[in-house]
């Protein structure tokens, strides 16, 4: 399996409650699977989770069936630059680097640099003219679109997205998702995409709802038709 949970739960000091309570599902290498939940359901703890950005209290959390609680955290950058890409609803872009030079960034620090697969990705994301600007001087559409390509850059096997739409204008978004899920599916990535809209999610192959610390996964028959 690409990532398991097994059994995961996780409380923050000093909350009352779990925040994830044995937790189980995994994601197959290249499916796409949608996550939603309530605000403070617990959705953004459990992508950290998978990044190895925060650690379980209980279970396991492994990637390509290595268990993440056993890294130190030179180990776990490196599987940040290796194995796990991730985007945010910020952008999280480096204000002071280029659109190209941000593109590159985290495939050249793993070493995945490949000029052949950027220009793929940069030309497909439409990003060609954009190259020399700086972040600022981009729309939010388009400042998620270099921060697409500079996830998708390294060639994950995983990348996780934290609500990648959640800043832009219905058009916008829609245009992210369909360029995203495509490239996603060149890279062969499986995707992780934490999301508040049923709509998105019913793009994707599988639906998880989290709901009191719980994840259910949802079948066809419970989720909304999707025009195309
Ligand atoms: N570092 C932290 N310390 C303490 N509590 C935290 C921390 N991070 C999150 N929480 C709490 O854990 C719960 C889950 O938060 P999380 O951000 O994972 O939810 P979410 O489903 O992603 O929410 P949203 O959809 O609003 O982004 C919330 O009650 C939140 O207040």
């Amino acid at each position: 399996m690409l990532l398991s949970f097994e059994n995961v739960s996780k409380r923050y000091s000093g909350q009352a409650r779990p925040v994830l309570t044995e937790v189980s599902f995994s994601v197959a290498p290249g499916e796409t699977v949608a996550l939603t939940g309530e605000s403070g359901s617990g959705k953004s703890t459990l992508l950290h989770l998978a990044a190895a950005l925060d650690q379980a209290d209980a279970g396991r959390v492994l990637v390509n069936d290595l268990s993440l609680s056993d890294l130190d955290d030179r180990n776990a950058s490196q599987l940040r630059r290796r194995q796990v890409a991730l985007v945010f609803q910020q952008f999280n872009l480096i204000p002071s680097l280029s659109v190209r030079q941000n593109i590159d960034l985290h495939a050249k620090l793993g070493q995945r640099l490949d000029a052949t697969w950027t220009s793929h990705l940069i030309q497909n994301l439409g990003l060609s003219e954009f190259l020399d600007r700086f972040p600022e001087e981009l729309s939010g559409g388009q400042q998620q679109r270099v921060a697409i390509a500079r996830a998708l850059a390294l060639r994950p096997p995983l990348l996780l997205a934290d609500e990648p739409t959640g800043n832009l204008d219905e058009k916008a978004s829609q245009d992210v998702l369909r360029l995203m899920l495509g490239l996603v599916g060149d890279a062969g990535s499986g995707l992780l995409l934490v999301t508040h809209s049923t709509q998105i999610a019913g793009q994707l192959d599988r639906h998880l709802h989290l709901q009191s610390g719980v994840v259910t996964e949802l079948s066809r028959a419970d989720r909304p038709e999707v025009a195309e």
